[in-house]
Parts: structure tokens; sequence; C-alpha cells
């Protein structure tokens, strides 16, 4: 179990992947690819590396998928995706998420069809970290998270709440139940319904910012969360999502408009 440190002062953590720091300074500021296919992701790569020195983080979204999830089709559209990434002169890293319908996602998918897939961005080399969904299949859970390890993967566990937005002590029990999963980052996002939502996330982050020492990602989702991806940072967020073209999720706020008040936020 995660524990509070005797002096409350955890030793910072952060995980750092091809230069990109999280949990250090100002919150990295991660951009979705939600392609469908290659020649879509192959586009959306060209317009976030227009705009490469605004980004931190790619993620995919392989959920999105028309292929599907078959091992084969997502290390052909991975390949495709890093070897784009490889050709700027900086090398973004690659989140690699499979966002599942249990979560608002798009895999409608069995927990041997998740983890094989995870499992294969993973041995291909083509995640830098990896999304794992703390409450698919416990076994499974284990099995993607120690592989990943195996090699050298850092893994972001995470869990979406569509619906609602838990207390803040349990979005905080939430957060570090993922700590003691093996997760090195761990994320949550909420739908709020009214604005006290958005304050037991913000509280959570807070919380377990302190009693952890390892990177936080939160998000309130929708028009009532945007506070939480702008200021999300001020109280331990690590990172926040921002969109060049499609969102991934609602209440995502396009990538210039979330750097601008970063700068606000977090003054260099
Ligand atoms: O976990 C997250 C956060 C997110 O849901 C958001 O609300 O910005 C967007 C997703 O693509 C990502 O996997």
């Amino acid at each position: 179990m995660a524990t509070e440190p005797e002096d409350g002062t955890p030793a910072p953590l952060p995980v750092t992947v091809r230069g990109t720091t999280l949990g250090a300074g100002r919150p990295a500021v991660v951009v979705p690819l939600t392609g469908a296919t290659v020649e879509a992701l192959l586009a959306e790569v060209a317009a976030v590396l227009a705009v490469a020195e605004q980004v931190d983080l790619v993620e995919w979204r392989v959920d999105h998928l028309a292929a599907g999830l078959a091992p084969a089709d997502v290390v052909a559209a991975g390949r495709a995706v890093t070897g784009a990434l490889d050709a700027a002169p900086r090398r973004l890293p690659l989140l690699v998420t499979i966002r599942t319908t249990a979560e608002g996602g798009s895999a409608d998918v069995d927990p041997p069809g998740y983890e094989a897939a995870l499992r294969a961005a993973v041995d291909a080399g083509i995640a830098d970290l990896l999304d794992v969904e703390v409450a698919r299949d416990a076994a499974t859970v284990d099995r993607v998270v120690a592989r990943a390890h195996a090699a050298g993967v850092p893994v972001v566990g995470s869990h979406h709440d569509f619906d609602r937005t838990p207390p803040r002590e349990q979005i905080a029990a939430t957060l570090l139940a993922m700590a003691d999963l093996g997760a090195d980052v761990l994320k949550v996002a909420v739908m709020p319904h009214d604005p006290g939502d958005v304050l037991a996330l913000l509280g959570a982050t807070w919380d377990t910012t302190r009693r952890t020492g390892r990177p936080v990602i939160t998000m309130a989702m929708g028009p009532l969360g945007v506070a939480s991806r702008v200021a999300g940072g001020t109280f331990g967020s690590a990172a926040t999502f921002a969109a060049v073209g499609a969102a991934s999720a609602p209440g995502q706020v396009g990538l210039a408009a979330l750097r601008a008040a970063l700068d606000v936020v977090h003054p260099a």
C-alpha cells in the first residue's frame, strides 16, 4: 500500500520518456491521435509535427482503429505512426492507449484481446508509455503491467468515469490503488455535474500527489471541467490533453488556447 512518508513529503518520482518529464515543473501537453486508418493517423501526425514545439507527448488512441485490434494491425499502424514521429527533428514520445467501451472509448474487446493488443504495442517498441485501465480483469492488468515494465515502458494507470464524479476520497483511493498495481503514473478522468465535482477532482489530485510522489494526471471532462484542464497543474496534475483537430474527450481545449492559458497559470 502506498503510504504517507514520515515527513509528509514524498520523494518525487518523475517519469521521463524521450526528453519529456511528467511530474516536475509545468504540466506536459498531450495531443491525442484518433484516426481510424493509417492515412488518417499520418495526416494527424503531420498536423501535430507542424506545431511540435507546443507538444510534449502524443497519445495514440488505438481503439479508434477501424481495422480492429488484431496485433498485426496494431503493429502495422503503430509502426507507421512511430516512423512518422521518428522523422521529426525532435522525437516526441508516444503514449499508447486502448480505451474500452466500459470507459467511454471505442474498443469493445475482451480481456485476451485487450492484453494481446497492448502486448503487441510494447513488444514492437511502439509504446514509450502504456495506458492500462486498472478496472479491467485483474490478472490481465498484472500481466500487462509486468510486460511493459520488463520492456522498460512506464505504465499510466487509468480510470474514466463518464457518468459522474465520485467523492474526493474515492477518487484519491482509485489513484492510490493504481500505485499499488505498479502504475508509474496515475490518471483519472471524471464527468462533473456541478462545480463541487470539479473541486472534488482537484482536491483528490492535491491529496494524492502529496501521498504518492508519483505523477498524477487528472481532468474533469465536459464544459464544466475545462477549469481542471487549464489549472490542474496548480493542484499537482502532471499533464493535460489538448486537441489538434479532433478532440478525444469532451471538454478538451484546442492546443493554442491551452498553451496560452498555461502560460498565464505557469509563467516561465
Ligand atoms: O485519459 C485520457 C484523458 C482524456 O479522456 C481527456 O479527458 O482528455 C482523453 C483521452 O484520450 C486520454 O486517454
